[in-house]
């Protein structure tokens, strides 16, 4: 038995995520889903022995924080012995500095998670530690996959013990089934991943090393910094804020399909994918990923700002002042502003202590939560014609409350401009923008939402626009939440758990 210590007194977690196949195989049901696209998770990884390992995962973690509020985990190796701490809450909430003391080691591997599923509980927290004949290894997951059913049929028959599990969990155990029959680690890892349909970025700790790894279509991020020192270290992030908060520099992303092997030797790359096929999360770059992250060698805020100047000349209207909805609608608004001449203000303030994700479940709890997170500055709005832009309508609960409370401040007009296209059908790869019948686009045309949000006018952005401002191949992205072309394929029984299978007004 290879010793692992937990700090927590948790033993391996067990539950599966997104698309969840119980253990009778019954898709799990997604009450308690908030209204909100839920963040994909956030992971980090970092080789540099000479240093205080989970310190930088700590703050790396804390940079990914808007990727996942639910739990937090850190993992690192020490040798073979592995140090485990994870719970839920935010990051900060899960660790201090005694905490942080009692996870020595060379390497360490850290997760943030938002769970997308009903059961929100500490087993479910990342990284997933499993034991394997070459040792232990630690998996931080970033992503959904789409084949659990069969997965889960080929593990069981090596009696791995999966009574519940995240899909997160099974990609563990099936390197460890690999590595089982005889396989080193990467010749294992690699017949691991070509097995696992979906998306997932991960960062995995053995005692050899770190692993860096996308899936075939690169559909989450995921980047390599290296820190300044003798020899050069590396670090894996889900995004380069997490790599600018430890003052590591950005390298290059690791390419869909790729293998990252992170060891004392340094860094070694493997394509394991024989066809690999960009086609990055559009939506990370319209909300997801933090606006100060780098994509495509420029920050997504230089891109959101665009879209918004992109919409203004798709969609002008007259008005007196233009203001973002903050905080993801601000670049775009800021770039409507450029764009149309209109003077840029603000109409909302918002309570920089709310989260992102704070907004709850129930509708008494989204209202409350949205009237604490946004309050109007009432003079400046008061006989003003005024744009609102926001990145993106999901529900639509944001906008009908904010329309609402825009005009109790006095707006005379209330125009608003979305930037990017109607969300018209689910994400199966790990964001949760819920289940095609909440989603506002999917049963209403524009002109009817415009009607319901109560507004003067509604635009949104074009897809074209949003693909073509990326200023990369507009092949090179999923865009299925505003198409329904999923770049991979969704299994009849995954599907039924998200979509709407009759025809819907799009
Ligand atoms: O139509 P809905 O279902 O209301 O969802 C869309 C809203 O949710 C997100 O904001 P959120 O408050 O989550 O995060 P932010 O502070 O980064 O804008 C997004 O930016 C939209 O404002
Ligand atoms: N949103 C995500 O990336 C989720 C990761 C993983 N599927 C889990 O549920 O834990
Ligand atoms: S379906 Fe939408 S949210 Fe999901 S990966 Fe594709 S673009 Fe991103
Ligand atoms: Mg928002």
């Amino acid at each position: 038995m290879i010793p692992i210590h937990s700090v927590t007194s948790d033993e391996y977690p067990h539950s599966l995520r997104g698309a969840a196949i119980l253990a009778n195989n019954q898709i799990e049901s997604h009450e308690n889903r908030p209204d909100k696209p839920e963040e994909a998770c956030g992971v980090f990884g970092i080789y540099a022995p000479e240093q205080d390992v989970a310190k930088m995962t700590y703050f790396g973690l804390y940079a990914l924080q808007h990727r996942g509020q639910e739990s937090a985990g850190i993992a690192t190796f020490e040798g073979t012995h592995v140090h485990l701490h994870k719970d839920m809450g935010l990051v900060s909430q899960v660790f201090n500095e005694t905490i942080l003391e009692e996870l020595p080691g060379e390497l360490a591997v850290g997760h943030t998670r938002y769970s997308t599923t009903g059961s929100s509980r500490k087993v479910n927290a990342q990284p997933a530690v499993v034991e394997t004949r070459l040792g232990l290894l630690a998996l931080a997951h970033n992503g959904n996959l789409v084949n659990t059913v069969p997965l889960r049929e080929e593990l069981l028959k090596s009696n791995f013990n999966l009574v519940t599990s995240t899909d997160s969990e099974m990609i563990a155990y099936a390197i460890a089934q690999e590595v089982n029959t005889g396989l080193d680690w990467l010749e294992g890892s690699i017949r691991a991943f070509k097995r696992c349909e979906g998306a997932f970025s991960l960062v995995i700790g053995t005692a050899d090393g770190v692993m860096g790894v996308r899936d075939p279509n690169g559909i989450r991020p995921l980047v390599i910094g290296t820190l300044d020192s003798d020899p050069i270290r590396y670090v894996l992030a889900s995004e380069t804020c997490g790599l600018d908060i430890i003052g590591a520099e950005y390298l290059r992303d690791v390419e869909p399909g790729e293998l990252v092997w992170i060891t004392e030797a340094g860094l070694a790359s493997f394509h394991w994918s024989p066809q690999p096929e960009r086609k990055l999360c559009i939506f990370e770059m319209i909300y997801f990923a933090r606006p100060d992250s780098l994509m495509h060698n420029e920050t997504l805020y230089s891109y959101r700002m665009r879209l918004g100047r992109r919409i203004a000349k798709e969609s002008p209207v007259n008005a007196d002042i233009v203001f973002g909805v903050p905080d993801s609608g601000i670049p775009a608004a800021i770039g409507f502003s450029q764009a149309s001449g209109i003077p840029y203000g603000e109409g909302l303030i918002k309570n920089r202590y709310v989260g992102r994700t704070f907004i709850q479940p129930t509708q008494t709890m989204r209202e409350l939560g949205l009237r604490m997170k946004l309050n109007p500055l009432k003079d400046v709005l008061a006989g003003k014609r005024v744009i609102i832009v926001d990145d993106s309508i999901v529900r639509g609960t944001t906008s009908r409350k904010l329309v609402k409370t825009l005009r109790e401040s006095g707006a005379e007009e209330v125009h608003m401009r979305i930037s990017s296209p109607p969300v018209t059908h689910p994400c199966f790869y790990g964001i949760d923008t819920d289940t095609q019948d909440q989603l506002i686009a999917a049963t209403k045309s524009v002109a009817e939402i415009a009607k319901q949000l109560e507004v003067d006018s509604l635009a949104y952005l074009s897809w074209e626009g949003m693909l073509e401002e990326t200023r990369e191949d507009t092949n090179s992205f999923c865009s299925a939440c505003f198409t329904g072309d999923y770049p991979v394929a969704i299994p009849e029984q995954v599907k039924r758990s998200k979509l709407i299978l009759e025809k819907v007004v799009v």
